[in-house]
């Protein structure tokens, strides 16, 4: 059966009064005749004009931009950044906020998704409803933190360096982005052109001088001769494999964490900001409490990161066992750790290795999904190892809850749950859960 189209809502603009803050860093608002508006770059209690920008007359809700403000919040600033706003990149959602306002919306998107998805209070997760800042983000009033230490640059239809405008393949072309770590910033990626290139991925490493970027080619485009202001590895990625391949340089740059260092190889897995990693590991550290012995699991491990940590810590009578899917975050994982004889790397989904595994008890978990989470299955097998404690770091609260969620049903709640502005000025944020099997009376 065919259905009619229905008119677009594209342009058209409402005065609304804008409410509460929702995962994904809009707000909602409703027009007066009730319709659901999730509203960017505005905050709650505002009065601004909302244009639409995508929606049709049937939509269940419509998107839309604050383009003028009738009666600013108390929290706002002017955007320090220039390309920033609607319309244009789509990179930070919160440029127009205090950082302490910031870290408080965050705050509130995590209780709703906890509430909603998880049925549990602040005082049930065990949070007492903060978002930490992350250590060194203290920057003059006006000014935003430069933690970006991965930057994805598009490159336009002139071979401009930009980045990508929201919910949208369009360029906005930057002179400089203020998010960048200085370590990216000076390799002048937005000073040339790069004609025949589709993307560039930029890295520097936190933790050594390591800079690489990774070059995606347009369709049948050539690879340029690449000089940038600083000395970089150069990788790309292969037109018909879509694979990352040497070009020249390392293939993999070097970070520290927890007093080791890491290879991190084309393309896998890293925390962008620079205190990221050592921040979850202190955090995760803390809330599991390994002792000398314990038999760990670390899922979703990438190049080893708690695996190592956790290995220190469980001594030569215990040990680790990681999983991990991408197979060169696997060949990196066994490279760092291979001084530690009690740890072992599987490749493979966690889905599916889990099950194949003999193990049939661990002492303690530490789980760190992408943002889908882990969903039931994996949920269920976990709780059935019988861990002491699990350790759930996410970066989708709304996953996070819908795991706690499973995990209540199979016996384990939060003990203890904090958060962590590893992303400011974008609305993402970290979040570490621990959970423990609830006492039976049984
Ligand atoms: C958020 S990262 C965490 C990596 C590591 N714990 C760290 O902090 O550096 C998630 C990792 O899970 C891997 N991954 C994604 N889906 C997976 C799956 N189904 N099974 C196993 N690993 C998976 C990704 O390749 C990625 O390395």
């Amino acid at each position: 059966m065919q259905t009619e189209p229905t008119k677009s809502l594209v342009g058209e603009e409402y005065e609304v009064e804008v409410g509460p803050v929702a995962h994904g860093g809009h707000c909602v608002a409703r027009t007066e005749t009730g319709r659901v508006l999730f509203v960017r770059h505005t905050l709650p209690g505002e009065r601004v004009i909302a244009r639409i920008t995508e929606g049709e007359e049937t939509s269940r809700f419509l998107r839309a931009d604050a383009v003028e403000v009738l009666e600013p919040s108390k929290d706002r600033v002017p955007a320090p950044c220039p390309f920033s706003g609607p319309g244009k990149c789509g990179g930070c959602d919160w440029q127009h906020v205090k950082p302490g306002a910031q870290r408080r919306l965050k705050g509130e998107v995590i209780a709703e998704q906890l509430r909603r998805l998880a049925g549990l209070t602040p005082e049930e997760a065990g949070w007492d409803g903060t978002v930490a800042p992350a250590e060194g983000d203290k920057v003059p009033a006006g000014q935003v933190p430069a933690w970006r230490t991965r930057v994805q640059y598009a490159i336009d239809a002139e071979g401009h360096a930009g980045l990508r405008k929201h919910r949208s393949h369009d360029v906005q072309p930057i002179d400089h982005c203020l998010i960048a770590a200085p370590g990216v910033s000076e390799l002048g990626i937005e000073k040339r052109e790069w004609p025949q290139i589709a993307s560039v991925d930029a890295i520097a490493a936190s933790g050594s001088a390591d800079r690489q970027v990774v070059l995606t080619p347009k369709p049948g485009g050539r690879l340029p001769i690449v000089e940038l202001d600083k000395p970089v590895s150069v990788m790309r990625v292969g037109e018909k494999d879509q694979r990352i391949h040497r070009v020249h340089g390392r293939p993999f740059v070097r970070e520290r964490a927890d007093g080791r260092t890491y290879r991190v190889g084309e393309g896998g897995f890293w925390q962008v900001h620079p205190q990221a990693a050592d921040t979850l590991v202190k955090a995760v550290m803390q809330g599991l409490m390994p002792r000398k012995g314990d038999m760990a699991l670390d899922l979703y491990c990438g190049v080893g990161l708690f695996a190592g940590a956790l290995a220190e810590r469980v001594g030569d009578k215990g040990a680790v066992l990681g999983i991990e899917s991408s197979k060169r975050a696997v060949e990196d994982a066994r490279h760092n750790l291979q001084d530690l004889d009690r740890v072992r790397i599987e490749q493979g989904k966690v889905e599916d290795v889990l099950p194949r595994t003999r193990i049939d008890s661990a002492d303690i978990i530490v789980l760190d999904p992408p943002r889908a989470g882990a969903g039931r299955a994996t949920v269920r097998h976990l709780a059935g190892l019988g861990a002491r404690r699990i350790a759930y770091v996410a970066c989708d609260p709304a996953a996070l809850a819908r795991d706690l969620k499973y995990f209540e049903e199979e016996g384990y709640r939060p003990a203890m749950l904090r958060a962590f502005d590893l992303f400011p000025v974008t609305h993402h944020v970290e979040c570490v859960a621990i959970l423990k099997r609830v006492a039976t009376n049984g």
